[in-house]
């Protein structure tokens, strides 16, 4: 297990940026590298492209991605992503935040499983957010490939682009079907990806010392459709975690199930803590540790969120409800 703890203050905050062929990432791209937000910003792109903006650092990859080598089939590291960070790094007093461009066609997941696996990496950087450009036109026609879903699924802030082109009633159908997919990342619609700058950088998507809290409207909707596979499950309950009973569940369900779940996002009551705990997980990877205190007269509860494939409901909510104190009240 790996841990974001006592990270220097000095780190990078890193933006991922994803998005199918053609939705407008290179666009969103050009007004984050434009637009006077006082950032000097560093580009990786893991295509051949051009971005012909003066004074910034564009550094091209190709593909070269390693498998973990403890058995763990979801977990992969870019290679060639960590060193071109060590080499960007050598000229920090350059940029103060770095932007990653994947090409359309990648799964995001190592990528961002990079900066919770890699030690040098945690060491200079930070995640700050995964940006999806979804194009609300012909996202229609690429449902079923799995990097469009995936890449909506492990999104923190979404950017509905090329509004211009739908009508109002799609785009609210849209909205509501990514909504479904991924319930913890914010919606913005956009046309030609612009959208305020403090929306997408600086936003701590990955920070467990400033977690959000997750999205009450996702909470405290009853029904979800989950006709998709690629889906949100949230899990609410008051009272009190036994901290064993849940790191025991997740130390089975992780590696069992990790594969399909590609987001988790929690903030705990742990039964005799005054902090909150806070966990984020991406595939069987997880930070896990406690952030503020809970403040007087605040509801102290736990709610977790998954994002991922084919998702037991019924069983994640059985589980998760085990690992609650069973007097649960007021002892948390
Ligand atoms: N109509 C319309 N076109 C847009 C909008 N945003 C971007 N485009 C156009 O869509 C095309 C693709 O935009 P890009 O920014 O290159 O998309 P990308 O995601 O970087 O594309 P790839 O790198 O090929 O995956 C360009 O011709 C843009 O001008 C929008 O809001 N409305």
């Amino acid at each position: 297990m790996n841990t974001l703890d006592n990270l220097p203050t000095s780190t990078v905050p890193v933006t991922v940026l994803t998005g199918y062929l053609g939705a407008g990432k290179t666009t969103l791209l050009n007004h984050i590298l434009t637009y006077e937000h006082g950032k000097k910003v560093a580009v990786i792109v893991n295509e051949f492209g051009e971005v012909g903006i003066d004074n910034q650092l564009v550094v091209s990859t190709d593909e070269e991605i390693f498998e973990m080598n403890n058995g763990c089939i979801c977990c992969t590291v870019r290679g060639d992503l960590v060193r071109i960070i060590g080499n960007l790094m050598r000229r920090r007093d350059k940029f103060d935040h770095l932007v990653i461009e994947t090409t359309g066609l990648a799964d995001p997941a190592p990528v961002i499983q990079t900066f919770f696996v890699d030690e040098d990496v945690q060491l200079e950087t930070r995640l700050d957010a995964v940006v999806t450009v979804v194009d609300a036109k012909h996202i229609q026609l690429h449902w079923d490939a799995d990097e469009a879903q995936e890449q909506i699924a492990f999104a923190d802030r979404i950017l509905i682009n090329k509004t211009d082109l739908v009508t109002p009633a799609e785009l609210e159908e849209l909205e509501k079907k990514i909504r479904n997919m991924n319930a913890i990342a914010k919606i913005y619609r956009t046309q030609n990806a612009v959208v305020d700058m403090d929306t997408i950088l600086g936003v701590g998507g990955f920070d467990l010392n400033n977690a959000l809290t997750i999205d009450p409207d996702f909470l405290g909707e009853e029904a979800h459709q989950h006709d998709e596979s690629v889906g949100s499950i949230a899990l609410v309950a008051p009272g009190a975690m036994n901290s064993q009973k849940l790191e025991a569940w997740l130390g089975e369900l992780l590696p069992t199930q990790g594969q399909n779940i590609f987001r988790m996002k929690g903030i705990l009551n742990i039964q005799g803590q005054d902090r909150r705990f806070v966990l984020q997980g991406v595939h069987m990877l997880m930070d896990a540790k406690p952030d503020r205190e809970w403040r007087a007269g605040e509801e102290r509860k736990n709610e977790l969120v998954f994002i991922g494939r084919d998702l037991d409901e019924a069983k994640l909510r059985k589980d998760f409800n085990k690992c609650l104190v069973a007097s649960g009240k007021g002892f948390g």
